[in-house]
Formats: C-alpha cells, structure tokens, sequence
C-alpha cells in the first residue's frame, strides 16, 4: 500500500488500459477505468474480469468502471491515456473538458500518428492544452502486468520532478518504473519497435532461420538509434527499457500482437481482424520521415513496402541483402 494515494483515471477499457488499471489498484490508489464498451464496463465491474481483452485473468478490486468519461475523470490526480495511438487525438478530444486542469496525464500508446508525424505526446499536449504530458513505455505486455508478473517500465516527462513522482506512485512490488527526461527518447523507441517487431515477426512466418532473425533485429536496432538520434534523444534511452528492452520483448514472442501479425503476413496468411499492431500504422509514416530527413532505414522502408504489398517477403530479403556493402554503424 502507498503512503499517498491518489484519483487515477484510466482512459482505454482494452488490454493495456485494463492491467494498467490492475496495478494501480493494486498500488491502493481509487482507479476509475473509462471504456466505451458497455460490456467490458460491465464485466469489470460484476466480474472483476475483461474477457474479451485479458481473458482467463482475474483483475484487482476496487476498479470502478464506466462508460462516462465525466464520472471517471472527476477529481483525478493521475490520467493514463490507454487509446490505440491512432485514436487518440479524437478519443481525447472527445473528452478533454471533464479532464481536470491539474491532473498529470500519461501518455500509455506506442506510435507515431499517421495523419501528422507528430508523436503522440504531441497529439495528447495538442489535445488536452496546458497539461503536463508523460509516456510509460517499455517491456510489457498486458497480459503479464495483469497477472502481476514482474515488469519494469519507463516514465518519462520533460520534468525530471513529474517522472519521479509518477513513477512512485505507479511502481508497485512486481511492477517497478525507472524514471527519465528523455519524452522524445522513449516514445520513439516504443514506436519504432513496433515496426521492426512486425519484420522479425515476418521473417519467423516466411521460415528464413534464428541468424536471420537476429540480423534483421540488429539492424533494425541501428535505424531505430538513427531516427532516435535525429530526433534528438539520448542514446541511453535507446538502450534503455523503452527502446532496446521493449525490442528485445516484441521480437521474439508471438505474445506480441506485432510481431504475430508480422509472422501472418511472412506465412501469407489472412490478416483481417487480427488484433490491433500499432507497427502497421506507424510504418508508413516512419519511412516517410526517414525520406524526409534523409535517414538511412531500408528495413523500416521494406516493412512500409511489405505492407502496401509493393513487394512480396523474398524480393525484400533480396534487396536488402544485396545493398551495396558498408561499414556496420
Ligand atoms: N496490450 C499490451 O500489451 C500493451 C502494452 C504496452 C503498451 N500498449 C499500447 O497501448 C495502446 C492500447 O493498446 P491495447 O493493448 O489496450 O489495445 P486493445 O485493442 O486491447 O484496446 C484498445 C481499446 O481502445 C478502445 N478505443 C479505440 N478507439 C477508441 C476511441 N476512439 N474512443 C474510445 N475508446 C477507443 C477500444 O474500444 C479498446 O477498448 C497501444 O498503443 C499499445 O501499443 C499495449
Ligand atoms: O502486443 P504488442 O506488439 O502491441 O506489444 C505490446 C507491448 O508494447 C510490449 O511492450
């Protein structure tokens, strides 16, 4: 149990809003949950479950669910913007006028919105004016947070301040949240992982083998440090939790909804109603400020062209094999 405890308002009733609910109760704070969702609202409330986004798992008490944003945001301290990041800036905008002035909001999306380039810290500073924005990111699938297996995550805020006191009040015995400065540095690592956990998902589905696999990783790893650089983050934050560790996670687990959608789109399998892969919206846009900057990322592009079905798996293997050689930086 905390020695503070405070409002925290979940906004998101899907997995990732939901475990993000279950750790804040469990820290004893007074979590309300808003999902659109009827059901889910219901589920939650009656059963202490979300079926249809974190089956089988047994949630924390005391969440209090709803469908009203008003009721949910009122006299919050704490808002976890738990939206898919393409909706987000219409998911808040929605809303923003029950969002108390005061309140610290945490931005929980990975992803780059398609429509602007902005990352999503942006869109939600855009959305909710005169708030203070943070992201949590890092290793963590819902599922696992939900359970309460151990997790270690990243807040970041411009504020040194902002990120420690969240991440006290967030970090609980098996969930531990390291703090940071570095906002553009962690958001653009768990967006770009996404992107490249689609690739390694798709060479797993096309069969091309372990050492593959790992080269593709590695290298994608350099371009998500070049982008990360060219955006101005620290290259301890790349290496850190949000970047390097969530990497690591969604390459190599068929738990990650990005990478399972990568291994459908390698075995040529049917893609419709797979879950949400935030990779997919995030790749085009990627490549767009690759080409715009000048930033030397073929895989990322080769995902973008996977994608839009400009090119099958094999001739983009081909390509990038056959690249001229270079030094490895
Ligand atoms: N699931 C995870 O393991 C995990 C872990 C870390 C971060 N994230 C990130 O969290 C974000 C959300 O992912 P998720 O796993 O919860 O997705 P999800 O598909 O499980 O749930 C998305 C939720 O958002 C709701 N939603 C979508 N559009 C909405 C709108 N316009 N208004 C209101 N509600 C809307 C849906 O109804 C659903 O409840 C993503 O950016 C994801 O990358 C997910
Ligand atoms: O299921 P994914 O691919 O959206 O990954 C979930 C989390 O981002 C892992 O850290």
């Amino acid at each position: 149990m905390k020695d503070e405890r405070v409002k925290v308002a979940v906004l998101g009733g899907g997995a990732w809003g939901t475990a993000l609910a279950t750790v804040a109760a469990r820290g004893g704070h007074h979590v309300a949950l808003y999902a659109r969702d009827a059901e889910s609202v219901n589920d939650i409330n009656l059963n202490k479950r979300n079926e249809r986004y974190l089956p089988d798992i047994s949630l924390a008490d005391g969440i209090q669910a709803s469908t009203n944003p008003a009721d949910v945001l009122k006299d919050a301290a704490i808002v976890l913007a738990a939206f898919p990041a393409q909706a987000m800036r219409d998911a808040l905008g929605g809303i923003a006028s029950h969002v108390p002035p005061s309140a610290s909001i945490v931005l929980c999306a990975k992803g780059i919105e398609r429509s602007t380039g902005r990352l999503i810290s942006e869109v939600v500073a855009e959305a909710l004016p005169g708030h203070a924005v943070s992201a949590l990111s890092g290793p963590s699938f819902a599922t696992d947070v939900a359970r309460g297996l151990p997790t270690a995550v990243t807040i970041a805020s411009t504020e040194l301040e902002t990120a420690d006191r969240l991440a006290l009040l967030l970090s609980g015995p098996a969930f531990r949240c390291y703090s940071t400065d570095d906002l553009v540095g962690v958001e653009i690592g768990g967006a770009l992982k996404n992107v490249l956990a689609l690739a390694a998902g798709a060479a797993t589905g096309r069969g091309l083998g372990a050492s593959a696999l790992a080269a593709l990783v590695t290298r994608g790893f350099a371009e998500l440090r070049r982008i990360a650089q060219a955006l101005g983050a620290r290259p301890e934050t790349v290496m850190g939790l949000s970047g390097l560790g969530d990497l690591m996670l969604t390459c190599s687990s068929p738990q990650s909804r990005n990478y399972s959608y990568g291994m459908a789109l390698g075995a040529g399998k049917p893609l419709e109603g797979l879950p949400l892969a935030e990779g997919v919206a995030t790749a085009p846009i990627a490549a767009e400020i690759c080409a715009k900057r000048g930033i030397d990322a073929p895989i990322i592009m080769a995902v973008t062209a996977l994608l839009a079905r400009h090119l099958t798996i094999d001739e983009a293997v081909t390509a990038l094999l056959n690249r001229p050689l270079k030094t490895e930086d």
